[in-house]
């Protein structure tokens, strides 16, 4: 699995940022009419797929099919409501989200692409009732997760980024630190860098 994993919250970001070499981004809209979820889903497909980028789409595992992506990441929430065998007979690979150990088994009884925990450090993004997990946390998700990768998400940094993976971590996710970056193409740079 590609160790940096950029999400973004409107497809104006892909737009910016994939041509620079980002090969795994996650569209990640909220608040936004769905006609526009939609259009933003489409641009950023055609986006990604010019530029050999993995997109992964966030929540909307519907619209997703129905734009013919091939990577969606759900939440224990958004797994209430998902139709796994739609998604499976779709031939479409999902993340999930996990945050406890029953969240993790769960999760891994769907046999998923990735498994993400979180917050690993303080998130400012948003809020959320579960305290920062820490590495060593990382390092036990890992060893109970065996070969399902695993992706380190929350408060992450450039600066941070290298003792999540070395702690356990397939993957290393972000927002903040590149979205409200003084300059986040530069950051971005940083980023590829850093887990290259
Ligand atoms: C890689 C990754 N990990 C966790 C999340 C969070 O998903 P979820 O709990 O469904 O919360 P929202 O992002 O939908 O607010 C994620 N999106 N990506
Ligand atoms: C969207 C999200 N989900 C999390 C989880 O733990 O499930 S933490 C998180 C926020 C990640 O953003 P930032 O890099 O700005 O902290
Ligand atoms: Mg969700």
């Amino acid at each position: 699995m590609e160790k940096f994993y950029l999400i973004v919250g409107h497809v104006d970001w892909i737009a910016r940022l994939v041509p620079l070499g980002v090969k795994l981004v996650q569209l990640r809209i909220k608040d936004t009419p769905i006609d526009e979820v939609r259009a933003q889903i489409r641009r950023a497909k055609q986006i990604c797929d010019a530029h050999d980028c993995q997109l992964i789409v966030n929540d909307y595992w519907q619209i997703a099919m129905e734009e013919h992506c091939d990577f969606v990441h759900l939440g224990q929430e958004d797994m209430d409501a998902a139709d796994f065998e739609a998604i499976r007979a779709a031939n479409i690979r999902f993340g999930l989200s996990t945050h406890d150990e029953g969240e993790l088994d769960r999760a891994l009884s769907f046999n998923p692409a990735y498994v993400a925990l979180g917050p690993v450090y303080p998130t400012i993004l948003k809020k959320m009732k579960w305290a920062p997990q820490g590495l060593e946390r990382v390092t036990r998700w890992k060893q109970m997760v065996g070969d399902v990768p695993l992706v380190g998400i929350g408060g992450l940094s450039v600066e941070r980024a290298p003792g999540v993976l070395a702690a356990g971590a397939d993957s290393v996710a972000v927002v903040t630190d590149i979205q409200f970056a003084d300059d986040p193409e530069a950051r971005t740079r940083e980023w590829i860098k850093t887990c290259s």
